[in-house]
């Protein structure tokens, strides 16, 4: 049994994340589901435990639902990530399905983001403080957990050997609103800002993992080309869906053939360890103002600073 959390008997140090298109990973052996309650609700699917082959454990959720019903904007991104720290997860691959906004990435490529601009809303709740009497700034200047980057670059470009699929890294993806598209002014200014890909989930996924601790990197599979090019239609939702498939298959291939030595990295502590433990000195000092019931329900993310 898992010594922190009473609900889970399964210590589980990988989470994957789906997005538009995987909603599964079934090429994997399904071991059990478990839906934990947090203090933010449930998450958006149960979260699947799976053994890659080899033995490996993964838990992997569906970011929108398993029949798709979140909208980018109502994803429950807290009640997801609380839910991955509860299973003892310590990093997680996220997979989104995004627009290009550069001629060099096309429908079908891969690409490991390393910034991000966030054109978001301030709709969706983007920290476990909020609310509270407790108050973080969670270090957020490299949005992406760079050793976990670095160590995927190498794995996922031998995992797509031979299927004609790109990968490029470096670049910065724009997280939008939505849901509605962009409109091409909007597509042209986010070319000029520096934006290479553009989509509606990696906010506030990432700046939660963050918060929780837990390295956080996204594999963005590109679908369409936004809507910046000049002779070309805008992107619709029937031109994404032209390609969700094939990179959903693509991704459950890269994720079978990562998640062990993902594991043992996760174990060995080193690609971790620029997360683990970096809310120590975010947090603003202990006062008799915050309040236990605050301590108590942000012990679910961050046991070591609030357990009692
Ligand atoms: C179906 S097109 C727009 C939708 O797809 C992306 O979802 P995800 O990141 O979960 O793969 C994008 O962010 C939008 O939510
Ligand atoms: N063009 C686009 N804009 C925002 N999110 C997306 N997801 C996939 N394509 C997208």
């Amino acid at each position: 049994m898992c010594q922190r959390c009473a609900h889970n008997a399964w210590t589980v140090l990988v989470g994957v994340i789906g997005g538009s298109g995987l909603y599964n990973l079934d090429n994997l052996t399904l071991i059990k589901q478990v839906n934990p309650d947090t203090p933010w609700g449930k998450p958006s699917s149960p979260i699947t435990i799976a053994k890659a082959p080899g033995g490996t454990l993964v838990a992997f959720l569906a970011r929108h639902g398993v029949g798709h019903t979140f909208p980018p904007s109502a994803v429950p991104a807290r009640a997801n990530i609380a839910a991955f720290k509860s299973l003892g997860v310590r990093l997680i691959v996220a997979f989104s399905a995004v627009g290009s906004l550069r001629e060099e990435i096309k429908p079908g490529d891969f690409v490991l983001p390393d910034q991000i601009i966030d054109r978001t809303k301030g709709v969706r709740p983007a920290s476990f403080f909020e609310g509270t009497s407790i108050v973080a700034h969670a270090q957020f200047g490299d949005p992406f957990a760079n050793k976990l980057v670095a160590f995927l670059e190498g794995r996922v470009r031998s995992a797509l050997e031979g299927r004609d699929v790109a990968l490029h890294t470096g670049k910065t993806i724009v997280c939008m609103e939505g849901p509605q598209f962009s409109t091409r002014a909007e597509s042209k200014m986010y070319r000029a800002w520096g934006g290479d890909l553009i989509n509606m989930s990696v906010l506030p996924e990432a700046k939660l993992a963050r918060e929780a601790e837990i390295s956080y990197a996204l594999i963005a599979t590109a679908t369409d080309y936004d809507s910046w090019r000049e002779n070309s239609e805008s992107v619709t939702a029937s031109e994404v869906f032209k390609t969700l498939k094939t990179n959903a298959e693509t991704s459950r291939h890269v994720t079978e053939l990562i998640v062990a030595d993902l594991h043992d990295a996760a174990e060995n502590g080193d690609i971790i360890s620029e997360e683990a433990g970096s809310m120590k000195f975010s947090i603003m000092p202990r006062s008799e103002k915050q309040k236990d019931e605050d301590r108590e329900k942000l012990s679910y993310v961050l046991p070591t600073y609030f357990s009692s």
